[in-house]
């Protein structure tokens, strides 16, 4: 168990490294591109090289388990050598499994990523609140009991997102934001419940009757790069708050690959934009 809360750890690492957190997306086509199998071996070389990358340049690594686990027990297998790589390197893990589901299944899925000891336990694992927040509870309680942390889907970065979190007045995710505030109650500079918030949006959260501000939460802005949006939207759609934006950037990184110096460069650069752009002032 780790004593240091989830939030205060994150906003260490963030402090030190910046707000860039690299995505660990092996895509079939990526693969081939770096003239590897589309096969668990290559995977391990991909992510290898990812980890390289990003150890000591970034606040956190997020590893997507579709992209593992389409390759079945050794892909998994492969995952659980990522989340031990970040462990060793000393980069916090997102793993990326937007898991959902009802409270006694949700306690499953909260022992196989967030218990101390198990294979796939990470630093933080992204949860979908869309079964109702309150059936998250057993993966919020664990998370908050080990030292890890959970990133609640608020408005995803997809265009067919809307058709669900922003219906109603309230919306849906505001709904959601407003759970997230009493459970990150009393918790400083930030609490273990993230929000995932699109860096893709047309407006600012609070235009969308979000309120960010008071939920204590650390954001996880999906967005940046592939899927069109750069450092500069981040810092004006979350305009006051980037101290506590973390901003996964995949494809946009893992494109410089094969070569481990065409990585570092890519990593080095944006987390650089990043930095001047969420600069405060
Ligand atoms: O939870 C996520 O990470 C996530 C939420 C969201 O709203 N949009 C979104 O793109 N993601 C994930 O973020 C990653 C985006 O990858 P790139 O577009 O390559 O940077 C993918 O792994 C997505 O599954």
């Amino acid at each position: 168990m780790t004593t240091t809360h989830f939030g205060a750890r994150l906003a260490e690492a963030m402090g030190r490294h910046g707000p860039l957190c690299v995505g660990l997306d092996p895509h079939p086509r990526l693969l081939a591109d770096w003239g590897l199998p589309d096969d668990a071996d290559g995977l391990r070389v991909f992510s290898g090289r990812v980890l390289d990358a990003a150890a000591g340049r970034c606040a956190a690594v997020k590893p997507q388990s579709a992209f593992f686990e389409r390759h079945g027990a050794e892909g998994v297998r492969v995952l659980e050598e990522v989340l031990a790589g970040c462990r060793e390197r000393g980069l916090l893990s997102v793993l990326d499994v937007k898991r959902g589901d009802i409270g006694s299944t949700m306690l499953a899925y909260a022992e196989a990523y967030l218990a101390d000891g198990a294979p796939l336990a990470a630093d933080s694992v992204t949860l979908s609140p869309y079964l109702g927040y309150g059936a998250l509870r057993p993966a919020v309680d664990l998370a908050r009991a080990t030292g890890r942390g959970v990133w609640v889907l608020g408005l995803t970065s997809n265009p067919e997102g809307a058709q669900v979190q922003q219906v109603g007045s309230p919306s849906v995710a505001a709904r959601v934001v407003d759970q997230v505030a009493a459970d990150n109650a009393g918790l400083a500079p930030f609490g273990d419940v993230g929000l995932v918030v699109g860096a893709t949006l047309p407006a600012t959260p609070s235009v969308l009757g979000l309120d960010l501000s008071a939920a204590g939460a650390p954001v996880l802005a999906p967005g940046v790069g592939a899927q069109g949006a750069s450092g500069a939207d981040v810092a004006r759609v979350f305009a006051g708050l980037t101290d506590r934006v973390l901003v996964p950037v995949g494809r946009g990184i893992l494109a410089a690959g094969p070569r481990p110096d065409d990585l570092v460069r890519a990593v080095t650069t944006w987390s650089g934009q990043l930095r001047r752009d969420l600069a405060p002032g």
